[in-house]
């Protein structure tokens, strides 16, 4: 046969946690979580020959997963993930490199009549916190923080002008745009964005919190006046040199994703023409297509 095995790699996925914790003031604190394993190693064997001699059962990893949490704290994505990985490479020798991802359920406390309530919950937010370790034996752990489905809007404050067959740009007249120039839009997006941490010690938890702030600072602006924002790109680009003014020296390396959430003027859908909302305060929400929009920036390390 001329094909041979050129990478190979298994785990167990999502595996599903919760973990209580009952305090001594009769206070709850709880943690989901679901997390996946992938194990690198010497176990071609089973992919060649079907020798299971070295194969850690992707039922034993989940099992471990649940055993993990009984004697080990929830509350940081990072820290749990590292415990997983440092476990598997120390338990059986013959793994090389073990990634744990780890997606957090956001459960916020109720309050009642403002007061937090000792044991109640509720899911609050759409955005999901994930975490991802690896680790590679003898060396230390690479962690990567992120946000999924983290959805802003700012009802004014957006526009869009000056683009390819428009005045001022490079190509004036351009027989493919229809779009018209815009200098008050609504501007949504479900933010994806994730993080490269500079050690496998950096406090995550208040990185991720400062994370999301810098991100809606930036694309939101002060409360009263706000801020312009001439394109998503622009936008897209200061949230993440907040999230890192904000996490230095931590965060080295941040990706953003920002798919636009668009609200469509009713001039543009198939309505009557007297429907045309003069005060530009009826909109359609479309699924697609939608612009997506991709940047990564570094920390100047320069600069440290
Ligand atoms: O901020 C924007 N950037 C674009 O690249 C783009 N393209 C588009 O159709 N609308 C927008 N808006």
């Amino acid at each position: 046969m001329s094909g041979h095995l050129s990478e190979h790699a298994y785990g167990k996925i999502k595996i599903r946690v919760m973990k209580l914790n009952r305090q001594s003031s009769g206070r709850h604190e709880i943690h989901e979580l679901t997390v996946n394993t992938l194990l690198w190693g010497d176990f071609a064997d089973s992919w060649t020959t079907g020798s299971n001699t070295k194969i850690v059962a992707t039922e034993t990893q989940k099992n471990t997963v649940y055993q993990l949490a009984r004697s080990h704290d929830l509350s940081s994505p990072e820290e749990f993930g590292k415990v997983i990985a440092s476990h598997f490479l120390s338990t059986y020798h013959w793994i090389t490199k073990v990634q744990v991802t780890l997606f957090e359920d956001p459960w916020g406390r109720i309050h009642i009549d403002q007061e937090p309530h000792n044991h109640a919950f509720t899911k609050t937010t759409t955005e999901r916190r994930y975490a991802k370790v690896v680790q590679s034996r003898g060396a230390p752990a690479k962690i990567t923080g992120g946000i999924l489905n983290f959805i802003v809007l700012k009802s004014t404050q957006s526009s869009f002008t000056g683009f390819v067959g428009h005045k001022g740009s490079i190509m004036e007249k351009d027989k493919w745009t229809t779009l018209g120039e815009s200098t008050d839009r609504i501007f949504s997006t479900s933010v994806e964005s994730e993080w490269e941490y500079a050690s496998d010690k950096a406090p995550f938890n208040e990185c991720y919190e400062r994370v999301k702030t810098a991100f809606i600072k930036n694309f939101a602006g002060p409360a009263k006046e706000g801020v312009p924002s001439p394109s998503a790109q622009l936008t897209q680009h200061q949230m993440c040199l907040g999230a890192i003014e904000a996490c230095k020296p931590h965060i080295t390396d941040i990706k953003i994703i920002t798919p636009n959430l668009h609200y469509m003027p009713l001039s543009s859908l198939n309505v009557p023409a007297h429907m045309h909302a003069t005060n530009n305060d009826v909109f359609f929400p479309i699924d697609g297509p939608s612009g997506y929009i991709t940047s990564s920036a570094s920390l100047n390390r320069s600069k440290l």
